[in-house]
């Protein structure tokens, strides 16, 4: 058998064609520009390449970008102020928080302020990555035609899954990673009401066993590692599975590189996310769509609910 490759770019254009659509008419009735501002600490090669790829795409459908950039050892404490003056500055629609953060951050404690006492001064109006507690707690309760925001990359699978029929509800799914806005906002979304599954969610500290009984059994699996120390690979998978790729990275060569050994998985399973041009281009196409949904809000719209 040969997969069938789920190519991101028919998704994406379907999206940004409504973007388009939408930027403009924010435009002609409010006169505004929508703006994200993308707060960035240090450099990390992966956000690196988001970053460019973002400004250069977003300016193209009339969206700004602006980036925020500071030092690797910039405290919590200067970006949570820095976020709390973005939530309140009226020119800034959409704020996003570039990640990883360096360690000091990363692993917050409770006498440490770290990542998410950042996230949680972004305003729920312009958290268009879904990382704030009111965000993750509306995700938590699973109301999709209530959510305020749902991250990209989470939207962006779900996007993939119905363009290319694959249902969930009923299906046995595994979803590999548990990053702040990949692995846990997908197995919430996909075990929640918005996609009906029955959900194993592996991770670091998962035996190599249980995560190749629960593949071998899964008929949808979503990787969200990004990590050399993780392969997916065909002898691990159910014929006829589908299997979306969410972990990107940038290997030695400065080629981007995912989770799934593809050249062997295409002969087992029956859809297939490549990385590049799969869940990449239809993440950033969700990111734009947030952005316009977050100038929205500001704009006093009411624009709640989302249609998957
Ligand atoms: N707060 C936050 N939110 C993110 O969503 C986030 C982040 N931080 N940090 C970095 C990662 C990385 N990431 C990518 C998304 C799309 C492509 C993408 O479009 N890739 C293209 C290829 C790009 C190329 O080849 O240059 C593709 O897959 O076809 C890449 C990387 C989002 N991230």
């Amino acid at each position: 058998m040969t997969a069938t490759p789920m190519i991101g770019k028919p998704v994406a254009d379907a999206i940004v064609t409504k973007v388009k659509a939408d930027v403009v008419d924010l435009k002609e009735r409010y006169g505004i520009t929508p703006q994200l501002t993308v707060v960035q600490v240090g450099k990390d090669a992966s956000s690196e390449v988001y970053l460019q790829n973002k400004v250069k795409s977003f300016a193209k459908i009339g969206i700004a970008v602006k980036p925020h950039t500071f030092e690797s050892t910039v405290s919590a404490a200067v970006l949570e102020d820095t976020v709390s003056a973005l939530s309140e500055d009226k020119s800034v629609h959409g704020i996003m928080i570039g990640l990883p953060l360096p360690l000091h951050i990363e692993n917050s404690t409770a006498a440490n302020r770290g990542k998410f006492d950042i996230f949680d001064r972004i305003h729920q109006f312009k958290d268009v990555d879904g990382v704030s507690r009111h965000s993750t707690a509306e995700l938590y309760r699973g109301q999709l035609e209530r959510l305020t925001f749902l991250p990209s990359t989470a939207l962006a699978v779900s996007r993939m899954l119905k363009f290319y029929g694959v249902e969930t509800a009923g299906k046995r799914v595994v979803v590999v990673g548990r990053n702040d806005i990949t692995g846990k906002p997908i197995h919430h979304m996909l075990g929640g009401r918005m996609g009906n599954a029955t959900v194993s969610w592996c991770h670091r500290f998962t035996p190599k066993e249980t995560h190749d009984d629960l593949t071998r059994a899964a008929d949808i699996v979503v990787t969200c590692v990004g990590s050399p120390r993780y392969q997916l690979k065909a002898d691990v998978l159910r014929g006829g599975s589908t299997v979306i790729d969410v972990g990107t990275r940038v290997d030695k060569d400065g080629n981007l590189i995912g989770d799934v050994d593809f050249d062997g998985v295409k002969h087992v399973a029956a859809l297939l996310t490549p990385v590049p041009r799969g869940v990449g281009p239809v993440t950033v196409a969700c990111l734009m769509e947030n952005v316009v949904r977050a100038t929205r809000f500001c704009a006093g719209e009411d624009v709640r609910g989302y249609l998957l």
